[in-house]
């Protein structure tokens, strides 16, 4: 768990985070938007002591992060940053390595440790591990940062805008990538983004920033339903919001009872991508099948569009 209490950080006579508490679950996702300049970098960079605030305290399950060293403090927490911050001149295996062999790791674990985490980013470590950074893609680049930062199996992992560099296919990918990985590894991540559909597809909660200051923290179906203040609507979309909402849940929570005729839709797909499926075939039902192809019942146009508006 994760205690920003009463965090303020100035620089000269400007205030760019001011009197933010909130906590963080064990486990979860929280994400954090707002404007250019709102204080999102600064507040997580406080939390591994890259910035110390000007008064307030950041405790880590309790305890108090100031009491921790620096250097351990950045050695227990993984942080992985647009732009990915690799070693040029190390192999993408010396670059995942770097914390675990700081950490006096022996050399079986350290190389089954990148072998492991290779393959979960589906980068085949037979050929990337001896491989430099410059001989990657930038999407490999950025999946080989993120890689490193989780290599020390980090209870925590602050990211920053981590998948920022990435076109939209790999994007997708890269943060369904990292969901699997919070679920198996059941890291606590605070990741920071501009990218409200980002947002929404990973947030456990949300805080919302500008100026500053905290507007709302709170879980994405509670902010799309109860915006706090108009900045947090605006940010939100207002005319995203249906579309928000579904994106939240899956088709197998939208399941009727009955058959319908057509292409099964898989129970794990986003109602609003099964939403789009259905507009696109023109059918007014749809089969929803489970991950072994069992069908489970079917979703209907008329169940989503009830589903999309705003909760009573
Ligand atoms: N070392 C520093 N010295 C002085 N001012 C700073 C320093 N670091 C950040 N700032 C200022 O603090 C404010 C918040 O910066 P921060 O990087 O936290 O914002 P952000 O919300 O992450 O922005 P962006 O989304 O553009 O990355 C900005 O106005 C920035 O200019």
């Amino acid at each position: 768990m994760i205690e920003f209490d009463q965090i303020t950080k100035h620089y000269g006579d400007t205030e760019v985070v001011s009197d933010v508490s909130l906590t963080v679950e064990p486990h979860t996702i929280t994400v954090v938007v707002g404007t250019s300049g709102s204080g999102k970098t600064t507040l997580i960079r406080m939390v591994n002591r890259l910035v110390e605030p000007t008064s307030g305290v950041i405790r880590i399950d309790g305890e108090d992060n100031r009491s921790i060293p620096a250097f351990e403090l950045r050695r227990r927490i993984g942080y992985a940053i647009q732009g990915h911050g690799l070693f040029p001149h190390r192999t993408v295996a010396q670059n995942i390595a770097t914390v675990p062999i700081l950490l006096g790791w022996g050399k079986a674990r350290v190389k089954a440790k990148v072998e492991e985490l290779l393959t979960l980013f589906q980068l085949d470590p037979s050929f990337f591990a001896e491989r430099y950074p410059h001989e990657l893609s930038g999407g490999q680049q950025q999946r080989v940062g993120v890689a490193r930062a989780l290599a020390a199996e980090p209870n925590l992992l602050l990211m920053d805008e981590p998948f920022g560099a990435l076109d939209p296919i790999i994007r997708a990918k890269a943060q369904d990538d990292l969901l699997a990985i919070q679920k198996h590894f059941g890291t606590t991540i605070i990741l920071v983004t501009h990218d409200m559909e980002e947002a929404f597809h990973l947030a456990d909660r949300i805080a919302v920033m500008d100026k500053g200051e905290v507007l709302q923290y709170a879980n994405p179906a509670e902010m799309l339903v109860r915006p706090a203040t108009p900045f947090v609507e605006a940010l939100i979309g207002a005319s995203e919001r249906p579309f928000r909402l579904l994106a939240i849940e899956r088709a197998g929570d939208a399941v009727e009872p009955g058959a319908a005729e057509g292409t099964p839709i898989p129970a794990s797909l986003s109602q609003r991508d099964a939403l789009s499926q259905l507009l696109w075939s023109g059918r007014p039902a749809l089969p929803v099948a489970a991950a072994d192809g069992a069908i489970l019942g079917k979703v209907s146009l008329e169940g989503l569009v009830k589903r999309a508006a705003r909760p009573r």
